[in-house]
């Protein structure tokens, strides 16, 4: 499969700060730019820095950043999913993971999550893929933000709902294993009838415990 990747950009005012939400941009020019300290709730920021700009060059890989000038204030994350999840194991050529979205706090609460996932999906190119995204609570700020899990998981719904996309149910053991966890997805208009029945044998693997 031919990953094709479309350049979309947006401007917005978040806090008195001019933002330009843009991408996919390629792995040079993220390391171009500087990274906010305050992206760090899934690495250290450097390390994170590091890992997106590996992740810009995948064939497959897509980063959508919020840059005031150069200085990088958020960002989403697709590309395969990891090989040790459920998820690579029908080695779907076109599904995506959207793996980590990130706001710094000198941002938040601004819309930006939301218009970072607008500019993803202005790509005609996302209807080509399944893009999942799953959600465990010990991935949250709870207490940066200080909201509880079910406020944090509606936050989540807010953000991924924007985009088209859905809960999904899954007997996923991690996803199971808390209430507020979930899957969500979008399955593209030119995703073949085959991917998804693929992606639903990846869903459901314990059927016989029903
Ligand atoms: C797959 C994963 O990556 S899971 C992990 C997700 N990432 C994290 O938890 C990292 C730390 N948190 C963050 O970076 C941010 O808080 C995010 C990504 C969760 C949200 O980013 P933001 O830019 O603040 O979200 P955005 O402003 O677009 O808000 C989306 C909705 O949630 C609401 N919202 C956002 N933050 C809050 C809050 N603290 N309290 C109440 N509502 C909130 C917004 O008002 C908006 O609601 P609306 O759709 O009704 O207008």
């Amino acid at each position: 499969m031919e990953h094709v990747k479309r350049y979309h950009s947006l401007k917005t005012i978040v806090n008195g700060r001019e933002l330009l939400i843009e991408g996919p941009i390629s792995g040079s020019e993220l390391a171009s730019y500087r990274f906010d300290d305050g992206l760090k709730a899934f690495r250290i920021p450097e390390q994170q820095h590091q890992a997106l700009i590996e992740i810009a060059d995948l064939p497959e890989g897509r980063i959508i950043v919020a840059r005031e000038d150069d200085l990088v204030l958020g960002y989403v994350t697709f590309l395969h999913p990891d090989p040790l999840e459920r998820w690579s194991q029908a080695q779907l050529p076109d599904l995506l993971e959207l793996g980590a979205i990130e706001i710094s706090h000198l941002i938040r609460a601004g819309g930006v999550a939301k218009k970072l996932l607008e500019v993803s999906f202005a790509d005609d190119a996302m209807e080509d893929y399944i893009i999942i995204t799953t959600e465990y609570y010990w991935h949250w700020d709870l207490k940066g933000t200080g909201l509880d899990v079910w406020q944090y998981r509606k936050v989540m719904e807010k953000v991924m709902g924007s985009v088209g996309m859905v809960w999904m149910a899954t007997d996923d053991p991690e996803i199971c294993s808390h209430p507020a966890n979930c899957l969500m997805a979008k399955i593209g208009k030119r995703v073949p009838p085959e991917s998804v029945e693929a992606f639903d044998g990846m869903r459901f693997q314990n059927r016989f415990l029903y």
